[in-house]
Parts: structure tokens; C-alpha cells; sequence
């Protein structure tokens, strides 16, 4: 195999460092940009290749030995070859290009960030392992250095042998008050086998039938109460499903709750892709009514029990029936939001729901997002419709990985 002596230029977005070879990009994991590395191409294709290093001939300065023994091979992360500092500063220079691609002009990003490693309140194991990069195998272990002391004493107590098989979710955080389990302090453990049996005997059907009905989303919600979870964020008491979407750092949430809310209030906010309502629980202290929009019921369920006591209206439906089939009388009978929360799944936002964000001319929206591609994307619609973008940070919720979330201030004036 030929050997070929690069110097990467830059880290792109998901964690590999470009170089070009004879004028293609060729992405090598596992590089820091400036370091002088000796790599192998491992994969061809039409446009670009994928190398290995075979030698680092002169290291980064920002090089330094993982301090996990699973490094390379378990797929969670890929920048603990990296010092911190470094690595937030590479996380914020892609954030930066994602913008810059799509010609927004980027202000100075700050960085919202927590400790480095011990952060991680949810893993996911399969047959009491993780598993293995780019293959079927599953890695035993007894700690993961990401991690919080929570998991790390359940992965210390109970041997592989003795964890459950199958697909297994843990969600352990000193800030949990209560759960439906209390096997272990501060741990639920969302067993996915277990919950096709309970959605079995919730509906007294076959397994296939009942599967099939907790898919129909729209059709009502058969939530698993065993995976619920309660903890206190910031002093408020927030339930969530284990199983569903929650924040997994809950140090840099408490954080980003407080950048979300900043200098905001009025009589009424949206609070589009809401999840179980972490965002709404902390707008509803400060705008007069909250909206919350939805589409998984079952996460709906929680977000009522969040939002007991405070004004709101929640909706069980997609952001893009909601602004085609419920916007429009909303706006007549309450007026028009003072403020939007969005915080959409990978793809972003919804086309209908950004155009709609974009005829609104909304006085402040505040975007948290987990990809920045379809972020930048999505800003750069709201930039053409009169929208600036005033601020924008990286959330720092994953330290030792190349995954990034976002957040962007637009104020209409
Ligand atoms: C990144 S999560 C944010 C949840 C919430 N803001 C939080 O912080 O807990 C994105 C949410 O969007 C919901 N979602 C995904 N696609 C949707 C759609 N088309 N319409 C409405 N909600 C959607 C998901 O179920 C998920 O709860």
C-alpha cells in the first residue's frame, strides 16, 4: 500500500481531518490539522478518499495519549487524541464553516461547555456492551471514562454476565428525584425487550399488532410509565421517558436552558419541536402562555404533567401540519408570538415551518440544533427574509466527540 505524507489543513464536520492528494480531499480520522502524518488510502471513491494514518511524523502540539482503553474501537467518541481546549476550538471552527458555506457572516461564537469527561447521564448498551466501530462485535466493560459516576457504579457492580441481553438504555444523573425503578440510585434502565411485552399486555394483542400501534403516533400514546424519570434542572422537576429524547449532559443543559431564556419575555412563545417541554418549563416563567408543538404524543404526555399549573396549549402534530392546519387561528386569537424556541431533529426544520418562521418576522427566535448543516441552512432562509443572526454558540454537550450542538439568536427589527 502506498504511503503518502500530508499535513491535514482542517478538521471537517464529523471529526475527520481533510487533506488533498493530487488535488482530491482525502479525510483521515484520527488527525489534528498542522501535524505532519504519513497515511494510507483506505477507501476510493469518484469525488473523494478515505485514508488511515500509518505514522505521525510530527505531532501537534495538541496530541496527547486517550485516556480510554476502548478509544478506536467503541463508537462513541473521536477527539480524545486531542487536548480540550483545542478540541472546543475545532468543534467551533466547523461550526463556523457550516455558516460560512451557506455566506452568513458569523459573529463570535461563545462557547457554553462543562467538564470534560464524567458528563454522560445516558448510554445505550446491547447484550451489556457496547458495540464495536464498523463491526458486530460487542466490548465488554467495567467503566466508561464519558460517562457519569451513576453508570460507572452500575458497570462496576454488575458483571456482563448479569446485565440485561438485548438493546438497553441507561439514564443515570445525580439530579434524578425520582423514577419508576428504584433498583439502583439514580439509574433507570429502559429495557427495549421488555417494553414490546408491556406494550403486549397494555393492549391485550400480538406483539406485531401492539408494535404497530405504538408507531401510530397520531393515534393516541401508549407510553412505558416504568421508563419515566423526574429531575431537577435548575430547581424545576421535569419527567421525561428514558427511552425518548432527552438532553445526555446535564451540566451544559442547565447552561443552554439559561442562553435559551436570556432576555426574553412577553405575552406569548412557541416552543416548536418541544419534546417532553424542558424549554417550555422555564418560558413559562417568563411569557404569559406557551405553545408547545410535538409530534411523538408519548413525549406529550410528559410535557402535560411539566406544564401542570402554568398556561399553555399543547399540540400533538407535526410542526408543518400545526403551521398549515392551527397557526393561523392561533395568531387571530392570541396574536402573534413575541418569541419562537426551536430545537428541530437532525433534518432541521420543516420547510413549511421555516417558511412560515420567515413571512412571521418574529421578534426573537432562538434555534438549538444538533446539526449544524441544517441549521446553517435553515438561518440562511431567515437571513434572506430579514432576520439577523445576533449571536451564536456552540453548545459544548459532547466533549471527546466531533458532535455538535448549536445555538442562534435572530431578532427581527
Ligand atoms: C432535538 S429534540 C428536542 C426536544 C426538546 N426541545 C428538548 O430539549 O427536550 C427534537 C424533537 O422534535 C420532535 N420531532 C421530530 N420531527 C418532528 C416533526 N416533524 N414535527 C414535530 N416534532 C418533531 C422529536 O420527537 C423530538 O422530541
Amino acid at each position: 500500500m502506498e504511503k503518502i505524507t500530508v499535513i491535514p489543513e482542517k478538521m471537517v464536520f464529523g471529526g475527520s481531518c481533510l487533506a488533498k492528494v493530487n488535488g482530491k480531499n482525502v479525510f483521515i480520522p484520527y488527525a489534528i490539522p498542522g501535524e505532519k502524518i504519513e497515511i494510507s488510502i483506505k477507501k476510493s471513491f469518484r469525488d473523494y478518499d478515505i485514508a488511515e494514518i500509518e505514522k505521525v511524523i510530527e505531532p501537534s502540539v495538541h496530541r496527547q495519549l486517550p485516556f480510554c482503553p476502548l478509544y478506536g474501537k467503541c463508537g462513541g467518541c473521536n477527539m480524545q487524541h486531542i487536548d480540550i481546549d483545542f478540541q472546543r476550538e475545532l468543534r467551533k471552527q466547523m461550526l463556523a464553516d457550516c455558516f460560512e458555506r451557506e455566506g452568513i457572516n458569523v459573529p463570535e461564537i461563545e462557547t457554553i461547555s462543562g467538564e470534560p469527561a464524567n458528563y454522560r447521564s445516558r448510554i445505550q448498551l446491547t447484550d451489556g456492551g457496547l458495540n464495536e466501530k464498523q463491526s458486530n462485535n460487542i466490548l465488554k466493560l467495567d467503566f466508561c471514562p464519558i460517562a457519569t459516576d451513576e453508570i460507572n457504579s452500575y458497570l462496576k457492580n454488575v458483571s456482563q454476565e448479569k446485565r440485561p441481553l438485548g438493546r438497553v438504555h441507561f439514564f443515570g444523573d445525580k439530579r434524578i428525584v425520582s423514577s419508576a425503578q428504584n433498583e439502583y440510585d439514580h439509574l433507570v434502565i429502559a429495557d427495549e425487550t421488555k417494553k414490546e411485552l408491556w406494550v403486549s399486555k397494555q393492549v391485550g394483542k400480538s406483539k406485531k399488532k401492539a408494535k404497530n400501534k405504538v408507531r401510530q403516533r397520531f393515534a393516541g400514546t401508549l407510553a412505558d410509565t416504568r421508563n419515566n424519570c423526574t429531575v431537577c434542572i435548575l430547581g424545576k422537576q421535569i419527567e421525561f421517558d428514558v427511552q425518548g429524547f432527552f438532553q445526555s449532559n446535564m451540566d451544559v443543559l442547565e447552561k443552554t436552558i439559561k442562553a435559551v431564556t436570556f432576555n426574553m419575555g412577553g405575552e406569548n412563545v412557541l416552543d416548536m419541536y418541544c419534546g417532553a417541554g424542558t424549554f417550555s418549563v422555564f418560558l413559562a416563567d417568563i411569557f404569559k402562555k406557551t405553545t408547545l408543538v410535538e409530534h411523538n404524543r408519548d413525549a406529550l404526555v410528559h410535557a402535560e404533567v411539566n406544564m401542570a399549573g402554568k398556561k399553555h396549549e399543547t399540540y400533538g402534530l407535526s410542526g408543518s401540519r400545526w403551521v398549515k392546519e392551527n397557526a393561523p387561528m392561533i395568531l387571530e386569537k392570541n396574536g402573534p408570538f413575541d418569541a419562537v424556541v426551536i430545537d428541530p431533529p437532525r433534518s432541521g426544520m420543516e420547510k413549511e415551518v421555516c417558511s412560515w418562521l420567515c413571512k412571521n418576522k418574529t421578534a426573537q427566535i432562538r434555534s438549538i440544533s444538533c446539526d449544524p448543516a441544517t441549521q446553517a441552512r435553515d438561518a440562511s432562509y431567515l437571513i434572506r427574509s430579514g432576520y439577523k443572526l445576533t449571536k451564536l454558540y456552540l453548545l459544548d454537550f459532547y466533549p471527546q466527540t466531533s458532535h455538535i450542538e448549536s445555538l442562534a439568536y435572530f431578532e427581527f427589527v
